[in-house]
């Protein structure tokens, strides 16, 4: 997974200057295709095991069951390629994403601890201190979807989006851009516009409980045809795990000192420079539900 993300997005210079690509310049093609050698063995050694059900009994009910039965259903429409191809997508391009956004959302709430007590408040008021939150509860907590939404406009995990390519001449924002041309959107930039947001570098999460859709500005999916399709699974993905992290567990900094939120290089995601460190206790809800556990 890290070789692919580090070989993806605008990091190759013969993107840039073409005569690089003669001279297979850094060795970057041998590289990707061997890395594509690599993870198609490891897809196709995942997608056989699952065929002769050596994944045992977990793997029945799971996506590439799902899929291989949709195979045998519809032969020509899910041959082997096509199911790798989708277990490889929703690999890459919603595990990383996701991870390195929870990341920034728990160092924003360590160094911002009014934020996580509200949010903590709203989730003892909304869920209780009886149950473990579910997927569902997601849509009662306007603040925490407001933390995510606050997280995704000042770190989105892929700051230029993705590459693309314009198919013909067009115009944008009054450029004339030919057609072929590579473009990249640094949406990193724009969701810090002082001309479109007050405040711009602070962790406000409030500024999305106020009036107006200030929501409809992030545009760390993208926009249009080519948005991401997963924006809607992570938004559950980072609500849940998020939500269950703060109902579970108290966290806070591990000294006086800010966690510091300098960016490391990234390939298509941008993670944190310096992995989180933080101090967290159960909270009495674990001893509740888990009595035997602590
Ligand atoms: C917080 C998590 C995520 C973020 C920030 C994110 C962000 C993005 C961005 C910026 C793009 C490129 C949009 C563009 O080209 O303008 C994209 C594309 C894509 N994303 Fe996500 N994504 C996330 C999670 C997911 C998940 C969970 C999945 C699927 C399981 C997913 C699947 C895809 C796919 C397939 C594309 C390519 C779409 C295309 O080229 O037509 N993403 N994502």
């Amino acid at each position: 997974m890290n070789d692919i993300s580090d070989n993806a997005g605008p990091t190759y210079p013969g993107d840039f200057l073409s005569i690089l690509k003669w001279t297979d310049f850094g060795r970057y093609k041998r590289r990707v295709k061997e890395i594509g050698q690599r993870s198609d063995a490891f897809l196709q050694g995942l997608l056989d095991d699952h065929r002769s059900a050596r994944g045992g009994s977990e793997s029945a009910n799971s996506m590439l069951a799902r899929l291989l039965s949709l195979q045998k259903s519809q032969p020509g429409e899910y041959p082997d390629d096509i199911i790798k191809g989708i277990v490889m997508m929703m690999m890459l391009a919603g595990t990383d994403t996701s991870s390195v956004m929870m990341e920034w959302a728990m160092s924003n709430l360590v160094n911002n601890p009014e934020v996580l007590e509200k949010a903590r408040a709203e989730l003892d008021s909304q869920i209780g201190e009886e149950n473990l939150m579910i997927e569902a509860d997601v849509s009662k907590l306007p603040y925490l979807q407001a933390i995510i939404s606050e997280t995704l406009r000042l770190h989105p995990a892929a700051p230029l989006l993705a590459p693309h390519l314009s198919s013909d001449d067009c115009t944008l924002g009054g450029y004339h851009v030919p057609g072929g041309t590579l473009l990249l959107v640094n949406a990193w930039a724009i969701q810090r516009d002082p001309k479109l947001w007050n405040d711009p570098s602070s962790f406000k999460p409030e500024r999305f409980m106020e009036e107006g859709n200030e929501n409809a500005k992030i545009i760390a999916f993208g926009i249009g045809r080519r948005a991401c399709p997963g924006a809607g699974l992570a938004h559950r993905v980072l609500g849940l795990g998020l939500g269950s992290l703060l109902q579970c567990f108290q966290w806070k900094r591990v000294d006086e000192r800010l966690v510091d939120l300098d960016e490391g290089n990234g390939g298509v995601t941008v993670s944190k420079s310096k992995p989180l460190e933080t101090m967290c206790k159960v909270r009495p809800i674990m001893h509740k539900l888990f009595p035997d556990a602590f």
